[in-house]
């Protein structure tokens, strides 16, 4: 490849001369403004910039560089503007001097070798091989290095596009026969409204590439690849056509170029990269336009067609570079106006959508929930309403007083000795009944021992038949303590007729007590009991036992009962 310098009147070229002497740098295509400045100095007629044209060091003044700490090397400043240029010499002469001049150096004349030589220098990189790749990494190398900070960000290539620390130009010269496969163009490239124009509609599914890309960055990207359009169209349209081939290699190629982000947007990017012929007459669209009525008085379409003049300009009537630049700066203030869309707080249709259908499912879950919850109310009320009635049953009226809230009220400390008694104890196995007179027989027997925060224990003992499950001997009475000591009263009414009063002790567990008077009914059957005696106790299994003994007129004490209860409740 052959470093040229683009001015007019100029004929310094890379290898010319004192290595270093003379320095080559890029016009910075992706500085809308400064790149107007640079051109407005160059003065070059129907001539557009692309990323392989360059100005020597010396159409630039002395403070225009600056030096690289490490090595000294020169570096031109990012602000730097070319101001020194002979244009005088080619305002009296004619085009022929400038010619002459150029052919003496061996390169075309700088203000006709357009597009010609343009398209024969890239002409000459695609053709270079791969041995010749370190000689054009070297020297594009050295004019990268020369290059300010900022056109070093301008011309060197993202990851993405190549090998870390490879330019652009590399890019070019050693992968034209591969290219790279575009990865995704439409989202996260540079959008191109002709290549990609079917990306920018919504798919068959309702989604669109903006259900997945930045909004503001992908907006960014499109307009900023607009300008492409602001310089790149006259010149599309004098290049010499290329060989298909050869552009399908530069739609390839910019397919995977980088977007800019919002502070880079510039012309830069996809300046260089000319683009397809039909790209001249499309009109962009901004990415969100599918969802969106775009912007009424700012759209992309006059700036397009205030770089190409008017639609039917040709070749024939071409633009003069004050034009070019004067359409150009107003295509550009147009495009970048497009930025103001970019992050507006207006989400996007697909956006939208997508949300909508989130909270549509999630109020559909809740639906259900609350349908479930509803269910669930209705039991919680059904077995409050059996609770109730259970508990009328159980305790009617008053009684219900005594257990609001289902908890039982609080144990009177005096009665803590005979705790253990407390419970509800059914039979197991059936109570065993005998006695010398009578024939032994099993009985069922359910026992209830509460408490109602007074001191002392209420019982009740019910016996049924085991077989006919018939009510057989009840009775029912108070156990008190005497206060301070393990003196126990047992008052108990029975079902016979017997009204009695047993006094004991307790002692742990066990409950002793014998009868201290009895009394009866006066039908009361024969024959009497004359005394009685009783023993509780709580096992080791934790099984209540009772055992009845009794006298009678005609009987010793003897036992008449035995029964072992196990406790159905806490
Ligand atoms: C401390 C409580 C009890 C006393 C004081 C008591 C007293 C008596 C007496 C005095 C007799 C008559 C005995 C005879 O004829 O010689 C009797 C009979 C009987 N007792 Fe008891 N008894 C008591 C508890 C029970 C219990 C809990 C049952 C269980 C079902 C029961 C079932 C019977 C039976 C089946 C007879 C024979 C038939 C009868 O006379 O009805 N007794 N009892």
């Amino acid at each position: 490849m052959v470093i040229c310098c683009a001015a007019v009147n100029c004929s310094n070229r890379q290898g010319k001369g004192e290595k270093r002497a003379v320095s080559f740098h890029r016009f910075p295509l992706k500085d809308s403004k400064r790149l107007i400045q640079w051109l407005k100095a160059v003065q070059r007629d129907n001539w557009t910039p692309t990323k392989y044209s360059f100005l020597c060091s010396e159409h630039f003044t002395k403070d225009s560089f600056s030096k690289r700490l490490e090595d000294q090397h020169r570096l031109l400043k990012p602000t730097a503007v070319p101001s020194i240029f002979h244009l005088a010499e080619k305002k009296k002469s004619a085009r022929g001097h400038v010619r002459s001049r150029r052919k003496e150096a061996g390169q075309p004349p700088g203000d006709v070798r357009e597009p010609q030589e343009e398209a024969a220098c890239e002409v000459i990189e695609r053709s270079l091989s791969a041995d010749e790749e370190p000689m054009v990494k070297e020297e594009v190398g050295n004019m990268e290095r020369a290059a300010s900070p900022s056109e070093q960000g301008v011309e060197r290539p993202t990851p993405m596009e190549g090998a870390p620390g490879r330019t652009s130009a590399d890019s070019l010269a050693i992968e034209p026969s591969a290219p790279r496969k575009p990865e995704r163009p439409a989202l996260g490239g540079c959008a191109e409204p002709s290549a990609q124009a079917g990306a920018w509609n919504t798919d068959k599914s309702g989604i669109s590439i903006d259900d997945f890309t930045p909004l503001g960055s992908g907006a960014c990207k499109f307009i900023g690849s607009l300008h492409s359009y602001s310089f790149s169209s006259r010149h599309t349209r004098e290049r010499p056509s290329l060989p298909k081939e050869q552009l399908d290699r530069k739609r390839l190629k910019r397919d995977v170029e980088p977007g800019c982000s919002r502070s880079s947007v510039v012309p830069g990017t996809c300046l260089a990269e000319s683009a397809p012929t039909s790209s001249l007459t499309a009109t962009p669209q901004k990415p969100s336009q599918s969802s969106s009525a775009p912007p009424p008085d700012v759209t992309p379409k006059p700036a397009t067609e205030a770089v190409l003049g008017q639609k039917g300009d040709t070749d024939a009537n071409p633009m003069s570079i004050n034009e070019v630049i004067m359409s150009a700066s107003g295509a550009c203030k147009l495009i970048d106006s497009l930025h103001s869309y970019c992050f507006s707080s207006r989400p996007s249709k697909s956006q939208v959508c997508c949300l909508r259908e989130q909270v549509e499912k999630k109020n559909g879950e809740l639906k259900l929930l609350r349908q479930r919850i509803s269910r669930s109310d209705n039991q919680v009320k059904k077995l409050r309403e059996k609770l109730e009635e259970v508990r009328r049953l159980t305790l009617p009226y008053l009684n219900g007083l005594l257990a609001p809230d289902c908890e039982p009220p609080k144990m009177n400390p005096s009665i803590e000795p005979l705790s253990w008694l407390l419970g509800t104890w059914l039979s197991e196995p059936p109570g065993d009944g005998i006695y010398p007179t009578l024939q032994p027989f099993h009985y069922l027997e359910e026992v209830h021992i509460t408490h109602v925060g007074q001191p002392m224990l209420n019982f009740s003992f019910n016996a049924f038949h085991p077989d006919t499950k018939k009510p057989m001997h009840r009775e029912c009475g108070f156990i008190r303590l005497k206060p301070d000591s393990n003196k126990v009263a047992f008052v108990s009414a029975q079902n016979t007729g017997i009204v009695e009063v047993e006094e004991g002790e307790v002692n742990g567990q066990e409950l002793c007590i014998a009868s201290h008077s009895i009394a009866r009914i006066s039908f009361a059957a024969e024959p009497r009991v004359e005394q009685i005696m009783r023993k509780f106790r709580l096992n080791a299994e934790g099984r209540l036992e009772q055992t009845v003994s009794m006298a009678t007129t005609t009987q010793p004490m003897t036992q008449h009962l035995h029964i072992t209860y196990k406790k159905v409740t806490p």
